[in-house]
């Protein structure tokens, strides 16, 4: 809850291009403000950046923007006597300092430094992001542009306050999340005069993506199906498609979705969200057929967490966190494949990139992603996962299109010892079975990421044979 955070200095986000450049002051993204919207509402650092720049420019240049936010400790971590391991000096710089010790046990702190394009502090309002992040979107759907904004990170980390808004207890206030934030500035632009001869109306569903199946979550959790249709659109169909006529509307819709999200409990949040929830705003001509214009989709994806859930003996557990990593995976080289303007995109490796299909091709897709950072020094690790999931320049180390090979091409990219141990029976033409049986017997030996992944990889080949 936000008054259980203490609010330490806040640091500017400036921006870098996507190859990792700063872009020269005066391209650089502007924030605009909307009608009705006050300056005092930024940070006091933000404010010279608000008045000088343009959001629209950094959408206009760049098919995706990496963004980072760090949320301040909890209460309970203060009690812990938890301590803050991430600095944020600005220019959208971030830094870890990762706790070590030495071989004679001397501890020490070695700091790991990140680039994106913002780094957004634990003092910044969930306004502040929006502006930063999908308020650009939105101008960009009202262009014509496919849109996709992410909420990515560790559980309890922010994904769902930064998107749905507040929670206390089971109480959601919606009106302070992005959701919300780009409902109403959706429909100040429906009547803005720039756009208004468009003669666009505003469309919502809602769906949550759970072991790789969709559910409607404006129809009573309705189970639906994924196709390409002719024109190789993919299609969710039967998908509820709501008509809104003001932001209010939209602010029911969430609410009711959000309280039939699929949930459970984790170690770090109480109440986690176990699925993608993607809520779209269909922009849609007035015409006789409603043709789609645009399409806006705001990703809240399921906690990255693997270690714990891993470890669990509980069926529904570990499918569940096989399925969440396959698709976080498969998105991650989605965004690479765009950070590197690639003509592929390989959206087809899981249910969340195959519905989402249309932010990752075009020539106008338009793509964020915000991911989120626990603070404490107990989340390093999940922090430094994070952090690299979203650095566009990492090499996923695991392609579930070619598993055998991922698991050596991961070893390559390891250690020696991981080069050497795992695969001494396996070869290239060994089946995935064969791999996944060896790496199991070694598996200790591994560290716990190779570790995670073959767990999953070994729960995917069983319940494919199980499914067959
Ligand atoms: N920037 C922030 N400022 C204040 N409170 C925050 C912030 N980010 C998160 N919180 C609080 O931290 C708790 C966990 O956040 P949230 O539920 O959004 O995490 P999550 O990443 O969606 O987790 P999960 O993946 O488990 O669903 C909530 O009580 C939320 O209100």
């Amino acid at each position: 809850k936000k008054d259980e955070f203490k609010q330490p200095s806040p640091a500017l986000p400036r921006s870098k291009d996507a190859a990792g450049e700063n872009r020269d002051p005066q391209n650089r993204p502007k924030a605009s403000l909307a009608d009705g919207e006050h300056l005092h509402s930024a940070p006091h650092n933000l404010q010279p950046c608000l008045r000088t720049q343009d959001c629209r420019s950094s959408v206009e240049t760049h098919r995706i923007c990496v963004c980072v936010r760090k949320r301040p400790l909890n209460k309970l971590e203060e009690t812990r006597k938890d301590i803050d391991v991430i600095s944020i000096p600005g220019n959208g710089s971030l830094l870890v300092h990762e706790p070590k010790q030495k071989v004679d046990l001397t501890k020490y702190l070695e700091n790991q430094a990140f680039q994106f394009d913002y780094s957004f502090d634990e003092t910044t309002t969930n306004e502040v992001v929006y502006r930063f992040t999908a308020k650009p979107l939105v101008y960009a759907a009202f262009e014509g542009s496919m849109a996709t904004c992410f909420a990515y990170g560790q559980t309890g980390s922010g994904k769902t306050h930064t998107m749905g808004g507040d929670f206390r207890g089971k109480n959601q206030n919606s009106s302070t999340g992005i959701y919300y934030f780009a409902a109403r500035d959706v429909f100040s632009l429906l009547s803005h005069r720039k756009y208004s001869h468009l003669n666009l109306s505003p469309y919502v569903s809602f769906f949550e993506i759970y072991n790789s199946k969709v559910y409607d979550l404006l129809n009573d959790k309705a189970k639906l199906r994924v196709l390409e249709d002719e024109r190789q659109q993919m299609q969710v169909v039967g998908l509820e498609e709501v008509f809104v006529s003001e932001a209010e509307d939209v602010i029911k819709l969430i609410e009711l979705g959000s309280a039939c999200r699929t949930s459970g409990q984790t170690s770090a949040n109480a109440n986690s969200s176990r699925s993608h929830a993607v809520l779209q705003i269909a922009l849609r001509r007035n015409d006789r057929a409603g043709t789609l214009y645009s399409k806006f989709s705001l990703v809240d994806l399921a906690g990255n967490e693997r270690g714990q859930d891993v470890n669990s003996n509980d069926r529904n557990t570990l499918n569940e966190t096989a399925e969440i990593n396959t698709s976080l995976l498969a998105l991650k080289e989605c965004i690479r494949s765009l950070g590197q303007n690639k003509d592929h995109i390989p959206f087809r490796m899981s249910t969340l990139t195959r519905v989402l299909r249309d932010s990752f091709i075009g020539e106008k897709s338009k793509t964020c992603m915000i991911a989120m950072v626990s603070p404490s020094m107990a989340s390093c690790d999940y922090t430094l996962n994070t952090l690299r999931y979203a650095d566009r320049g990492q090499p996923l180390f695991f392609s579930p299109l070619k598993r055998h090979e991922a698991v050596c091409q991961y070893m390559g990219q390891g250690s020696e010892r991981l080069l050497h141990v795992p695969l001494k029976n396996s070869s290239a033409d060994s089946s995935v079975n064969e791999v996944i049986s060896e790496a199991m017997v070694l598996k200790d030996e591994f560290d716990e990421e190779l570790q995670v992944m073959i767990m999953f990889l070994y729960f995917i080949v069983k319940r494919k044979k199980d499914d067959a």
